[in-house]
């Protein structure tokens, strides 16, 4: 923008200048950082006479998301807190309007608080909201702290009674989005209703000021283009369509400051002005000559009247300047430009139907001029963070890729990330996901609450505890197993151990592993209601007050929710400490609550450290962040969209070696949030990388690398999938602690897969299905002392199998090569295929079911999971049951070689292991599964070792 003055800077002859004669107001419709710096705004007020300056969305975009001017702010402001894009924008511009409102200042003194303002507008995503709007114009009024602020709000249906309210508490305000005489009417009866609702109230109307924003040229440009057309396809009404060109909007603003005068000279309003109200005068906004044929200062030209203000973009200022005729013309010709109206109507031009479009079209505008800011903040704030951030890059096929960024596209324009964020339930299927959706506030809650975690860490070191054992299920388990597996044992501090199984060798391993007079138990569970957290805590009890006396309570922690039956049990047996969840968080989300950091302060993990790495993730998925530049969104349409439009439903994971435990809680949440109703996606954790010829095209692959680490064949292995045309999303960690991160933003992601979906994330109604059956089970032995008898379809050797009837049918022949021949040649393409052991799991066995399971998925080409039961039912365990029917299952059990009592029941670990395991396969028979139970007996690493054997050569 040029400050060239046609006649001198004394301002004599500067049409700018002359337009106070008139009554008119210029102000500018301009902001940027560097032109308020430069001192350029201020010499538009000494030299051109300029009184105000307003700012929308678009002009913040093209201020905010390109050049440098905000870097050296934003570099500052990231370097002392954890922001989203959102905020860090606010930020920015309240400076930006804070400076202008400095600039401005002398004009509002002298002209004793008509002029001299700065607009800034509320959030675009709200023209629709009228609760949303009041709240942001009092916040946003609030943080400017300045008397010559407007704040600019949508003249919408919605925006018109946020008006009155914050008028009545005696805001500025500019009206914006003003197309049709109705509208504007509208809001200037809300300005005078909320002056009324002050006088009533006993207070003060003077020093409030408002205009009325009227847009003039995106009239003429919806109405001449309808002209043209219409001309161009021989109309028989051409001249006279013709002759309405670039008329329209102007004659459109005449009128309206014809209601104004009218209005003004009411007995009503001299009541509010005897009492030292300002009328709201009218501003033309959109003042910028859009059509080249016309005149450039066109819409400056025509409007000048009596208290009225036309706020000029930068070129049409200097063009007024150069070449501007300031005289009275709003009042001249009123009966043509009524006559304009009338001639409009007559032909069709539907002035109401093109102002509606326009009010909707120029939300719509603001919007993704908003995204596109944001976008570029966003943009900005991540290349400065640089490796803070965990990193993601989506590899895709064509075809999967437009589907990606269309799914993308259309969450952006929808706001559904908003929704999400505010937790609305009609981004999933509208029952009570609401309630559930604690978590996306729960890292800045634990943040706010780090001295009572760290306390904690400091006594369970001074207490010199040697080990922590932590015993749950699913949710409450695997995140901190993450955490153990992943960071190992800090010096000075327990080694943290995690025990979710029933099975009685594994419980016996345990208390072996630990002293058991040196260990802090967490017994850890949400409901508090969990069969095996329960008795897994009397037997530890009972074990370590043998050890310990009667202080035992004192080596027991809690975490569950508040009201929990495990909360009675903690204070009934005097627990040290109880930790409490949030009710409105699963289990499978609770990672980052006390479920996940107290057990990592016990065992002296940096849970600061953790929680900012989650909370800059947080930042990243932020409400703010528009769909498509969100990482959190992004995953989640990568697995949503590949599922629902590709068939490719079964995500396999991949993680370096030192994070490779991720991939189990991943599990659980994939599993358990979206497999249910006949839909899912289905994780598959545990196959080692192979050949792209084994997989095939029914899965996408999330590949976990730690940046500093990555193992040379995942790599290539990667490398190769992505070449093959695989779907990839590969998220890369530039250290350990990022892991915190990685759940926030997988969170987030199995939320918006759900959403795609059409399912509900949050319930788990299979799950609770087989526990129903187990219940069953264990009730009927304490009852009878022992489990309903049972029958073998077949033994052969040590193994028995069982089957329900529809799966017997199909299983011929009775050797154990018969049998599994018939029941892995079901599979077929897009299925998958579940070992499901119900044995102890330890290394012994894990390698045993990893390597079973690549085995199966390379001779069949299908995707295999290896599981330990009971754990393995709190997680994936939804999915086999309630997801795509696309799963043939073997289940193993075993005998227990010794079994364990369970202190105050009849039945014991092996029976509840048992009891579960028949549960399950009930459930898994009673949905239609195609599965298959072998019990092997005599000695477990034979029996396991034949099977193996025989599996491999029935498939
Ligand atoms: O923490 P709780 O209530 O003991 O539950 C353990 C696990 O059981 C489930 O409720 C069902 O499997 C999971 O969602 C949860 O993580
Ligand atoms: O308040 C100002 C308006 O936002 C602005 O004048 C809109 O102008 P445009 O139609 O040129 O975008």
């Amino acid at each position: 923008m040029n400050v060239v003055h046609k006649t001198g800077a004394s301002g004599v002859g500067n049409p700018l200048q002359q337009l106070a004669q008139y009554g008119q107001s210029p102000w500018l419709d301009f902001i940027q950082r560097s032109y308020t710096e430069n001192g350029s705004l201020k010499k538009l007020v000494d030299e051109d006479g300029l009184k105000g300056v307003t700012s929308n969305p678009a002009i913040f975009e093209k201020a905010m998301g390109h050049g440098t001017d905000y870097d050296a702010q934003i570099k500052s402001l990231l370097a002392s807190s954890i922001l989203s894009p959102g905020e860090l924008y606010e930020t920015l511009a309240i400076d930006d309007i804070k400076a202008a409102t400095k600039v401005l200042y002398p004009v509002y003194e002298t002209t004793k608080g008509i002029d001299g303002y700065v607009s800034l507008e509320v959030s675009p995503y709200l023209a629709f909201d009228t609760e949303g709007t009041v709240e942001e114009a009092r916040r946003l009024w609030k943080a400017v702290g300045a008397k010559n602020l407007m704040i600019k709000i949508p003249g919408t249906k919605q925006g018109a009674p946020a008006v009155r309210t914050v008028i009545s508490e005696g805001l500025s305000i500019n009206v914006t989005l003003l197309f049709a005489l109705d509208a504007y009417k509208a809001v200037l009866e809300a300005y005078i209703a909320g002056l009324e609702d002050r006088l009533a109230k006993g207070e003060p109307v003077s020093g409030i000021a408002s205009v009325a924003s009227f847009f003039v040229s995106r009239i003429d440009g919806k109405i001449d283009g309808a002209i043209d057309k219409r001309v161009a396809a021989g109309d028989k009404d051409a001249d006279a369509l013709k002759a309405l060109r670039g008329k329209v909007a102007i004659a459109n603003a005449k009128v309206a400051y014809q209601h104004y005068l009218d209005v003004v000279a009411s007995p009503r309003w001299k009541k509010l002005a005897d009492a030292g109200a300002q009328p709201q005068r009218l501003l033309w906004a959109s003042t910028g000559t859009k059509d080249k044929a016309y005149s450039d200062v066109l819409y400056v030209d025509e409007l000048i009247g009596a208290d009225t203000v036309n706020t000029i973009p930068p070129a049409t200022f200097d063009a007024f300047r150069d070449h501007g005729t300031a005289s009275e013309t709003l009042t001249k010709d009123v009966d043509a430009a009524r006559t304009v109206l009338a001639e409009a109507e007559r032909l069709g031009l539907d002035l109401a139907g093109v102002t509606q479009t326009l009010v909707t079209e120029g939300c719509a505008s603001f919007e993704d001029a908003f995204d596109a800011l944001l976008g570029s903040v966003a943009a900005k704030q991540a290349a400065l963070l640089g490796d803070t951030l965990i990193s993601q890059t989506v590899d895709l096929p064509a075809d999967i890729e437009a589907a990606y960024k269309a799914e993308l596209d259309s969450w952006r324009k929808a706001g559904t990330v908003r929704k999400l964020w505010a937790k609305d339930a009609s981004v999933w299927t509208g029952k009570d996901e609401g309630k559930w959706l604690k978590w996306l506030d729960i890292v800045e809650d634990r943040l706010g609450d780090l001295s009572a975690l760290e306390a904690f860490q400091a006594e369970v070191k001074a207490r010199g505890f040697t080990d922590v054992l932590l015993l749950g299920m699913g949710g409450s388990s695997l995140g901190p197993e993450v955490f153990s597996e992943t960071f190992g044992q800090i010096s000075g501090f327990p080694k943290l151990h995690v025990l979710d199984s029933t099975d009685p060798q594994q419980v016996v391993s345990y208390e072996k592993a630990v002293d058991l007079s040196k260990t802090l138990f967490i017994v850890s569970s949400k409901s508090g209601g969990t069969l095996e957290p329960n008795i897994l805590k009397a037997y530890f009890y009972e074990a370590a007050k043998k050890v310990v006396g009667d202080k035992v309570g004192s080596h027991f922690v809690a975490v569950t929710d508040p009201g929990s039956h495990m909360e009675q049990v903690a204070k009934q047996d005097g627990f040290w400490k109880i930790f409490y969840g949030e009710k409105q968080i699963g289990g499978r989300y609770s990672v980052l609550s006390n479920f996940g950091i107290v057990p990592a302060a016990a065992a002296g993990y940096d849970v600061k450290g953790l929680l900012e790495s989650a909370q800059y993730g947080v930042k990243a998925s932020a409400a703010s962040v528009p769909a498509t530049l969100n990482p959190g969104v992004q995953l989640g349409a990568f697995m949503g969209v590949s599922a629902t439009k590709f068939g490719r439903d079964k995500v396999t994971i991949i993680a370096s070696h030192k994070i490779y435990d991720v991939g189990a809680w991943l599990e659980q949440l994939l599993a358990e949030s979206t497999g249910k109703i006949g839909k899912g996606v289905i994780p598959f954790d545990g196959e080692k990388t192979g050949e792209p010829s084994v997989y095939g095209s029914d899965r996408v692959f999330a590949y976990l690398r730690l940046n500093a680490d990555p193992c040379p064949k995942q790599e290539a292995h990667v490398k190769a999938l992505i070449a093959a045309g695989q779907p990839v999303v590969t998220i890369g960690l530039s250290d350990e602690k990022q892991i915190a991160q990685v759940f926030f933003q997988w969170e987030i992601a199995t939320a918006v897969a759900g959403s795609i979906l059409g399912i509900d994330p949050f319930d788990q109604p299979d799950v609770e299905a087989s526990k129903i059956e187990t219940r069953k089970l264990t009730d009927a032995y304490n009852q009878t002392g022992s489990l309903p008898a049972e029958s073998a379809f077949a033994t052969d050797g040590n193994f028995a199998f069982f089957a329900d009837a529809a799966n017997q049918s199909t299983l011929k022949g009775g050797d154990t090569a018969a049998i599994l021949k018939a029941h892995f040649d079901k599979v077929k393409a897009g299925d998958y295929v579940g070992i499901l052991a119900y044995i102890e799991r330890d290394q012994a066995t894990r390698d045993w079911i990893h390597t079973l399971q690549t085995q199966i998925r390379d001779a069949k080409k299908v995707a295999t999971a290896g599981q330990f039961g009971p754990r393995f039912l709190h997680s994936t365990g939804q999915d086999y049951k309630g997801g795509p029917n696309s799963g043939v299952f073997l289940q193993i059990t075993a005998d227990d070689i010794a079994d364990v009592a369970v202190p105050g029941e009849k039945y014991t670990f092996g029976v509840v292991k048992a009891a579960q395991a028949r549960g399950d396969f009930d459930v898994l028979a009673e949905r239609g599964r195609r599965a298959l139970r072998v019990h092997i007996k005599g000695d477990l690493k034979t029996g396991l070792d034949t099977l193996a054997k025989a599996i491999l050569a029935a498939v």
